[in-house]
């Protein structure tokens, strides 16, 4: 059920300090005494709270530890090798061509991050989260992906206080540079690397969206064509348009032809940013496309939406938003330094994306829930 958007973020800042202020004060400072600290972890009331705040503070120091764990299990491809079932160390430690000792360091920390399990006999198998990354390779390709960002963050103040002009994510996603000219050879690496995650995304927005009363739907930043492809095959009366970067649409065009969809598609090669949107559709996605641009990018582009739409059409935008309810660091943490990295964008909560909307000239603007929102959250808006 579609609900209504609200502003939670606080407006103004009270002008005197206010009871949670001077709590929050007195508080923190407690907190922050090794007295309190040492007589916390020992008193039985606030020995489990205490206990948890060290933990939550460890994890956060040694998060990158964590990440490294999980990115040595993939270049090793270490899950796949379990996919048959669970397996000696030693034998393990062959097939990895690792020390013995080596492998059992790497086990046991995967084993730790609840990626393997132990079994009693002393031979790993997959646990949970390991068997995930088998059934989502584009989660893996993410892992390696980003060996760039953490490259980009080596020094986080650094990129905090200067916009360098170039850093391993921007030139990973050109269009972040705003280049006039995008080659065919630079969208490869990026292209294919949301195709993959995209399947993951496309069927959840899709559940969500109403599309059954629309004749014709445009994805703008369409990409490789996979969120339509889905589309086209949940919804067979629907006429369907794909807008990209031309190199990007030009793969695009590939893959609808391969997937026998060829004769469905119209795929434009354009940049929104330059271009007039094409005419005739009564539906528009915006998929994973907002967040990665500033608002002096995205203001003009809704606004050409809600002129390119006839009256009652629909638009909808879909990704990972900041205040999502329980991933909360997904969008704040994750995509703010993400997109602080690659040089554009940034992560919007809902309401902010709402109020964007009503700007460019929408009405009837509503969330719609999605089954995986830290993944992508969906809100449609009409032209009246
Ligand atoms: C993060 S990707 C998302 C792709 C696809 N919607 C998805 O979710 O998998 C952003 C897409 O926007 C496209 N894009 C970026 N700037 C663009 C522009 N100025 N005009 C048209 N497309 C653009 C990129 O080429 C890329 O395919």
């Amino acid at each position: 059920m579609p609900v209504a958007i609200t502003e939670t973020e606080p407006r103004t800042a009270p002008r005197r300090r206010g009871w949670r202020e001077r709590w929050l004060a007195f508080r923190n400072g407690t907190v922050a005494s090794t007295a309190f600290q040492r007589w916390a972890a020992g008193f039985p009331l606030t020995r489990g709270i205490a206990r948890r705040n060290t933990r939550a503070l460890f994890d956060l120091c040694a998060g990158f530890v964590y990440a490294q764990v999980l990115f040595a299990c993939v270049r090793l491809d270490l899950f796949r090798l379990l996919e048959a079932g669970p397996l000696a160390p030693d034998v393990i430690a062959r097939r990895l061509d690792l020390p013995q000792e080596r492998a059992l360091t790497l086990l046991k920390a995967a084993a730790a991050l609840d990626l393997l399990t132990r079994l009693p006999d002393g031979r790993f198998g997959l646990a949970d989260l390991g068997a995930a990354m088998i059934g989502n390779p584009s989660i893996a390709a993410m892992v390696e992906h980003h060996t760039m960002l953490y490259a980009d963050l080596a020094d986080p103040v650094a990129l905090l206080r200067e916009r360098p002009e170039r850093t391993r994510l921007s030139s990973y996603w050109p269009y972040a540079e705003d280049r006039a000219a995008v080659a065919p050879e630079s969208v490869a690496a990026y292209s294919g690397l949301m195709a993959a995650s995209q399947a993951m995304i496309a069927g959840d927005v899709l559940d969500a969206l109403p599309l059954s009363d629309r004749s014709c739907l445009m994805d703008v930043g369409g990409g490789e064509g996979v969120f339509l492809a889905q589309a086209a095959r949940r919804h067979p009366h629907l006429s369907l348009r794909l807008l990209d970067l031309p190199p990007v649409a030009e793969r695009a065009r590939a893959r609808f032809e391969s997937a026998g969809l060829g004769g469905r598609v119209t795929c434009h090669g354009g940049s929104f940013r330059d271009d007039a949107l094409p005419q005739g559709a009564d539906a528009v996605s915006l998929v994973r496309v907002v967040h990665d641009h500033d608002d002096i990018v995205i203001e003009p582009l809704l606004s050409a939406v809600h002129a390119a739409l006839p009256p009652g059409g629909l638009l909808a935008i879909a990704e990972p938003m900041a205040g999502t309810p329980g991933a909360e660091p997904i969008g704040d943490a994750y995509f703010g330094f993400y997109l602080m990295a690659m040089g554009s964008g940034r992560p919007r909560t809902a309401a902010e994306l709402s109020a964007m909307l009503t700007r460019a000239g929408f009405v009837d603007i509503r969330e719609r829930p999605t089954r995986r929102p830290l993944l992508a959250r969906l809100i449609t808006a009409k032209r009246a």
